[in-house]
């Protein structure tokens, strides 16, 4: 079963109203980088490649930081700390706005226990303006048996330590 857009807030921080939905959260563009060295996935570790924070631009009088992205694929990091709570398992969709403009997030599991702010593969097909912390992405958590919690490298990413 699917918890409600209240249940997934109670595990996300910080977030405004606008943020819930009926059936999940919608979570904020912190940043935006692009890779500049290759990594590894080996059959004991991985290494992620070196990658470079974009800078915003002023578009606008009322726009003064937005990304304006270029057809490519970027890595992005969502604004909000989130955490899985026990006997769930986490899933983030993109905005269907994102879609309809030529883009895609890409988004792997999100394991019960892992806390963070996470990352997700953004494509680009079209030229886009991205603000910064506009909504990009929802998550809604399931519930799920699972066999312990998360204790991989990503524990803790992006987070201030007196976030955490
Ligand atoms: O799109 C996603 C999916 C997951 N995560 C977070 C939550 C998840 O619990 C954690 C680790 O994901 P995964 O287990 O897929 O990473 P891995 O490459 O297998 O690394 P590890 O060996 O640390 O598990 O990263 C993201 O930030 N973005």
């Amino acid at each position: 079963m699917f918890e409600s857009g209240p249940f997934v807030a109670e595990h996300v921080s910080e977030t405004d109203d606008e943020q819930v939905q009926p059936n999940g959260v919608d979570l904020t563009l912190e940043a935006v980088y692009e890779q500049r060295e290759p990594g590894r996935i080996g059959q004991d570790g991985k290494q992620i490649g070196d990658r470079q924070r974009l800078e915003t631009q002023q578009v606008a009088d009322d726009a003064p930081e937005t990304y304006y992205l270029t057809p490519g694929g970027y890595v992005v990091q969502y604004a909000e700390t989130v955490r899985i709570p026990d006997g769930h398992v986490g899933y983030i969709y993109p905005r269907s706005s994102l879609l309809r403009n030529s883009c895609m997030l890409n988004t792997a599991v999100w394991d019960a226990g892992y806390e963070g702010k996470g990352e997700g593969l953004l494509q680009v097909h079209h030229d886009i303006e991205l603000e910064r912390g506009a909504r990009i992405a929802q998550l809604v958590l399931a519930e799920a048996d699972h066999d312990g919690t998360y204790d991989g490298s990503y524990q803790g990413e992006n987070v201030a330590l007196d976030e955490f």
